[in-house]
């Protein structure tokens, strides 16, 4: 039976596993919008600006581990988020952007009677020409019998790449009744050649004294951390994660060993790793974020690895091998009861916040946090790019989005916002004042949906990371901005803290109120830098990398 092709489309997100969409419409988009509006099948959350919308759809996938819908009107407003989809493609986010288009009948004639159409960059194709670069599979749902195909292929290439794709929809062909979308089956998997990858590893962590398991991203993106936990346990072996990884695996009761970072990181943890004869990893990104810092101190060709749908085990690859399958395969080759595994101990994170007059250090927020955590339980973390991330890695280990690859600014508080709308859950939001400046506007948008997350701004009114990797420039420095008086304006309460002692009394204060969302501003003076930072611009100076790579 037909429906208009705009509810066709929602249905098949919905029947996909998105669960809800966030957008900002113009009139390439209004019927569209309509359509998500009265078919209520899937929930509608508007921001303010559409990097937000990117962002915040990004994080939802993130926490799903499905699909994240973002949706906006052409030209001024998808081009506008090619930043965070940018992001989304990099960091293996299975988001899926849908724009109003032109009418199939204007686009023949290059717009009403031959006139430019308002929001056209070049032609009427370069928008579509600019998702290209930054989605693993995209379609113009320009012919209605077509348009069921089109989608279950966009939306499985979504699913299988755990990438962004994009979809526009021509403003005319919203009504256009359309057939059902029939979900496609699984891309094919040589079920052989998972059995052979899967005894090869196998083999290598049973002759191997030092096994270790180091898992990525994709473990989350692809909905994998039980099995991987699972898995984790009957091997009894030692888990650390990658720095785009952190918070992976931690409602899992596994041998954790905390966050691999190199150089940067905690030296036993690296030690571990880099001295594994087995190190098996698993939805791992060979990012210079993750490794960069490594010194080049693992050898990847002794390593395995397996991501983006093959596995590499020493110089043999074994291509299309979902993660999933190779997992599913490991464990029904695993001790069926858990194995002793050697205790590590992870390394301990700051706590007892002193709450004196002293000023505050980031490790002051790292340990106010994890007391907060210790005494009202974990909170899901978003992070922003900028020493808030880096100070995230001493907060204990709780389930984090952060573009720890892209490492695009602006992320946080709309990844927060996107927490909310996914899990219904508070989260706390980690964002500089720098970041602040680019989006943390969206938490206007709290009342109008009902979200209360607790953000915390680390305000040393400065790019305090550009300044670390090039001191002696001015342009760093930033103005105060008042953002606890600020958030009063914008719906939500406001605390400001300059020593350690208000930190704790703003935290508690801000964390009993979920009438609303919280601001806490924390001024921290220039040059106070995390612990991690400073091993981690120590590391690239010793590397002599280029600064800021
Ligand atoms: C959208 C965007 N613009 C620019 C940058 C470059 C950049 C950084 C990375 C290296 O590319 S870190 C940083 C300063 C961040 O300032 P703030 O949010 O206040 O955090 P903190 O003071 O802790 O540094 C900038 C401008 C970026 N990552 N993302
Ligand atoms: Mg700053």
């Amino acid at each position: 039976m037909t429906q208009p092709l705009a509810r066709v489309l929602i249905h098949a997100l919905a029947d996909h596993g998105a669960r809800e969409v966030f957008g900002i419409p113009g009139d390439f988009a209004l019927p569209f919008f309509r359509h998500l509006e009265r078919c209520g099948r899937l929930p509608l959350y508007t921001l303010s600006h559409e990097p937000g919308v990117g962002f915040a759809a990004d994080a939802a996938a993130r926490w799903h581990g499905g699909l994240g819908v973002a949706c906006v009107t052409y030209g001024a407003g998808a081009l506008n988020m090619v930043n965070p989809i940018a992001g989304a493609f990099s960091e293996k986010s299975q988001v899926v952007v849908i724009s109003g288009g032109p009418g199939v009948s204007e686009g023949h004639r290059g717009g009403h009677d031959g006139l430019l159409l308002h929001h056209q960059a070049k032609t009427l194709d370069s928008q579509l020409q600019v998702f290209r670069e930054i989605t693993c599979d995209q379609t113009r749902l320009d012919d209605p019998q077509r348009a069921p195909v089109e989608i279950a292929r966009v939306l499985r290439s979504c699913r299988e790449q755990s990438r962004p794709v994009y979809i526009e929809i021509p403003r005319d062909q919203v009504d256009v009744p359309c057939d059902p979308v029939a979900a496609l089956p699984p891309s094919p998997v040589e079920a052989e050649a998972v059995a052979a990858c899967a005894d090869e590893v196998m083999a290598r962590l049973d002759r191997a004294e030092r096994p270790v398991l180091l898992v990525g991203v994709e473990v989350r993106r692809f909905d994998l951390e039980a099995r991987v936990g699972d898995l984790a346990r009957r091997l009894g072996i030692p888990v650390a994660t990658t720095f785009m990884g952190r918070g992976l695996l931690s409602q899992e009761p596994v041998p954790s060993i905390g966050t691999y970072m190199g150089l940067a990181g905690c030296p036993e943890i690296s030690r571990v790793v880099e001295e594994s004869d087995a190190l098996l990893m698993l939805g791992v990104l060979l990012s210079d974020t993750n490794f960069g810092v490594s010194g080049e101190r693992i050898d990847l060709r002794a390593a395995m690895l397996a991501a983006d749908r093959a596995v590499r085990v020493g110089f043999h690859a074994y291509p299309d091998i979902p993660l999933a399958d190779l997992i599913d395969a490991l464990l029904d080759r695993a001790p069926v009861e858990p194995s002793v595994c050697a205790a590590i101990p992870a390394p301990a994170l700051p706590r007892d916040l002193v709450a004196d007059d002293a000023p505050v250090h980031p490790r002051d927020i790292a340990a106010a946090v994890n007391d907060l955590f210790d005494r009202a339980g974990p909170m899901p973390i978003a992070a922003d790019m900028g020493d808030c991330l880096f100070t995230a890695m001493d907060m204990r280990h709780t389930p984090l989005v952060a573009p720890g690859y892209y490492a695009t600014m602006g992320f946080g508080v709309p990844a927060g916002l996107g927490i909310c709308a996914a899990s219904g859950r508070r989260p706390l939001v980690l964002v500089g004042d720098g970041a602040f400046q680019m989006t943390g506007w969206e938490l206007g948008v709290c009342a109008r949906h009902g979200w209360a997350p607790l953000v915390v701004v680390f305000n040393n009114a400065s790019w305090e990371m550009l300044r670390t990797f090039q001191p002696d420039s001015g342009f760093n420095d930033l103005e105060v901005w008042q953002f606890a008086r600020l958030a009063e304006a914008l719906g939500g309460r406001g605390h400001r803290a300059t020593t350690r002692a208000q930190l704790r009394a703003a935290l508690d204060a801000a964390h009993a109120d979920e009438s609303c969302f919280q601001l806490v501003e924390v001024m921290l003076p220039r040059g106070a830098i995390s612990d991690t930072l400073a091993r981690f611009v120590g590391a690239i100076k010793g590397a002599n990398r280029p600064m800021g790579t």
